[in-house]
């Protein structure tokens, strides 16, 4: 439940407009922002000597983060892509993903690895988480596609040892962000043009 109507308002407002803009970028600019930001996170110290490392699968206008992906295989880096919980709400599990690895749309259409529990990271062996958002802010609260999945999978992030970092085109910057109180900041935001950090 939300505190108040209008800061929930303004959140589906914000969601709807910035979903519309990064839909709208052509292919061309889809194509190098994802190259420029790949560079980006690999050139970032954390990065340099991280061997677990959490994705996505970018759907709707997200920043392509299948190059990186590609770019950490050769590097023989581990890749896990998160999978909804199967019963616990909002709850999502890191699973492997490797080149031949067979993939499912999920209820929120997203393709993601088929549950095998012989495959599953806990978050406590993960080095770096990079999360996806709709919109972030110059604090570095983000939005979400609004399941809550990443404020529940980013809390307690620091006792479970990894490194959350948010993974955007530079248009889904915005000034300040209406926070709810279950909200998890990042620490550190990648995009094609900016590493911010806070
Ligand atoms: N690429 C990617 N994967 C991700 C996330 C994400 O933001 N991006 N998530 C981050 O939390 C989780 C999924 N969160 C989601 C939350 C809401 C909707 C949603 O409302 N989707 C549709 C309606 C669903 C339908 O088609 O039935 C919509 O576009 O309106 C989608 C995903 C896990 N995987
Ligand atoms: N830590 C939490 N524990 C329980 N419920 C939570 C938690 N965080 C968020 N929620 C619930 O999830 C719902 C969606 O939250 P919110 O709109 O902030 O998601 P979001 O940040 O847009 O999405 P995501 O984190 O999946 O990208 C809210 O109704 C909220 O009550």
């Amino acid at each position: 439940m939300s505190h108040s109507p209008d800061v929930s308002a303004s959140r589906q407002h914000i969601r709807q407009h910035i979903r519309q803009v990064r839909r709208a970028l052509t292919p061309h600019q889809q194509q190098s922002s994802a190259h420029e930001a790949a560079k980006r996170f690999l050139s970032w110290s954390p990065a340099a000597s991280a061997q677990h490392i959490g994705l996505f699968l970018s759907v709707d206008g997200e920043l392509d983060t299948r190059p990186l992906i590609e770019r950490l295989w050769a590097m023989n880096r581990s890749v896990y892509l998160p999978v909804l919980h199967p019963f616990s709400t909002g709850g999502l599990i890191m699973v492997r993903y490797e080149p031949d690895t067979e993939l499912v749309v999920n209820r929120l259409r997203i393709p993601e690895p088929r549950l095998d529990v012989r495959q599953i990271l806990p978050l406590q062996h993960l080095d770096i988480l990079v999360t996806p958002l709709v919109a972030f802010d110059s604090t570095g609260q983000r939005l979400g596609m609004g399941g809550g999945f990443y404020d529940r999978t980013l809390q307690n992030w620091r006792e479970h040892g990894f490194i959350p970092v948010g993974y955007a085109h530079d248009c889904q910057h915005v000034e300040a962000l209406p926070t709810e109180r279950w909200d998890i900041p990042l620490p550190t935001i990648v995009t094609p043009s900016k590493l911010w950090a806070w």
